[in-house]
């Protein structure tokens, strides 16, 4: 199997490559394509990029090739995570930051990759995108490749961050708990309570469990409680008491932290790189592992979930293939209104965006 990274040299890209190696999912007869931009300055970085790795990994190491423009991406699966990322501001008058800023940009250089991919790929590869706003981009190789190899990692990355956040505010581990997040990678995410499940505990205890740590009583009410709760952090990490912002963070409830918990990160100084290459190692682990698995994952969709068309987070079957169906999941009436709510917005922006 064979492997490109787009935006090899990021510090997404970078960690996504060395998870890879790690984890020996790669044989050394196998490829790992590590790709930049000719004009920038990863062009140069990589070969150095390439030769860490060789040290790092000696005989362990697939074949790396370097390409540095879109037409020589050659791979059976084409992880897309390049461009721009979010920056942190200390302007308590500016709107807090938002992946949305980096549409017109990451889009102008996504689009020359999906071009490339029909133009010279050979139908069967499979895309998965980190790059932001991930649902503009699932929708730019959508709507020119099988928008069934297509699949954005963001829905993936915040259902592991609620699982956590979850099982951090009742005690257990991560592995026991079960839940997934629809709807955007952003201010629409849709937690779906409903899809809580606790190894262990019954259908009561996992009821009673749950209302004493979600945010709100009716999914209804989440947007608007996320985006104050959110807002007051920043304030504190703007003023600089990054301690004190944690420590607020920490007494959230766990549907607002995964959100909360990437943007605070930010305002610290650090990022988000190595959770994101876990969670995309891992989406690639499930897609490789011949099973058919349940996912959140940002699709383009055609009428398959709830009538809704467009790029959103919906749950479906994954396969090596990429995504085969969407899981018929039954929401509750307020998840429901929150997923289609978040799906009208993405698809106003999606259409406000694309050129
Ligand atoms: N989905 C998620 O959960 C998630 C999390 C973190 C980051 N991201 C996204 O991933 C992307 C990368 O983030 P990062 O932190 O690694 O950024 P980064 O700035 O560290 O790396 C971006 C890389 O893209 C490369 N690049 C730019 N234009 C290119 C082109 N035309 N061809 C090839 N490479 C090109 C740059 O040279 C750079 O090496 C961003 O869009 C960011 O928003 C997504």
């Amino acid at each position: 199997m064979d492997v490109s990274i787009i935006g090899a040299n990021g510090s997404t890209g970078k960690h996504i490559a060395s998870r890879i190696l790690l984890e020996r999912l790669l044989l050394p007869t196998d490829r790992l394509q590590l790709v930049g931009r000719r004009d920038g300055s990863s062009g140069n970085a990589l070969y150095g990029f390439r030769q860490d790795l060789k040290d790092a990994f000696a005989e362990h190491c697939p074949i790396i090739d370097i390409a540095l423009q879109p037409e020589e991406v050659v791979a059976d699966i084409i992880v897309m995570a390049a461009g721009k990322t979010i920056q942190a501001h200390s302007d308590p008058g500016k709107a807090p930051p938002s992946r949305d800023e980096l549409a017109i940009y990451n889009q102008q250089i996504a689009i020359p990759y999906a071009d490339a991919l029909v133009q010279y790929g050979h139908g069967h590869e499979v895309v998965i995108v980190v790059t932001n706003p991930v649902e503009l981009i699932v929708e730019i190789f959508s709507q020119r490749y099988d928008r069934h190899r297509i699949v954005g990692m963001g829905a993936y990355q915040d259902s592991l961050r609620f699982r956590r956040e979850v099982a951090r505010s009742i005690n257990v581990s991560r592995e026991a708990v079960r839940a997934m997040v629809l709807g955007e990678h952003g201010d629409g995410i849709v937690p779906l309570w409903s899809s809580v499940t606790i190894q262990g505990f019954s259908d009561n205890e996992t009821a009673r469990a749950i209302s004493n740590v979600r945010s709100s009583t009716s999914s209804r009410e989440f947007p608007g409680t996320l985006i104050r709760m959110r807002n007051e952090i920043i304030k504190i990490a703007q003023r600089g008491d990054i301690a004190e912002a944690f420590r607020r963070f920490d007494t959230l409830p766990p549907d607002v932290r995964i959100m909360v918990g990437p943007f605070l990160t930010l305002f610290a100084g650090a990022k988000t790189d190595i959770a994101t290459a876990n969670a995309t190692v891992d989406l690639f682990k499930c897609m490789l592992s011949g099973k058919d698995t349940v996912i959140a994952a940002q699709v383009s969709l055609v009428n398959e979930f709830l009538q809704v068309r467009g790029p959103i987070g919906a749950p479906v079957v994954i396969s090596p293939k990429g995504w085969d169906a969407v899981y018929p999941m039954t929401l509750s009436d307020g998840e429901q209104q929150l997923f289609l709510q978040s799906a009208q917005s993405i698809q106003e922006k999606v259409n406000r965006w694309i050129v």
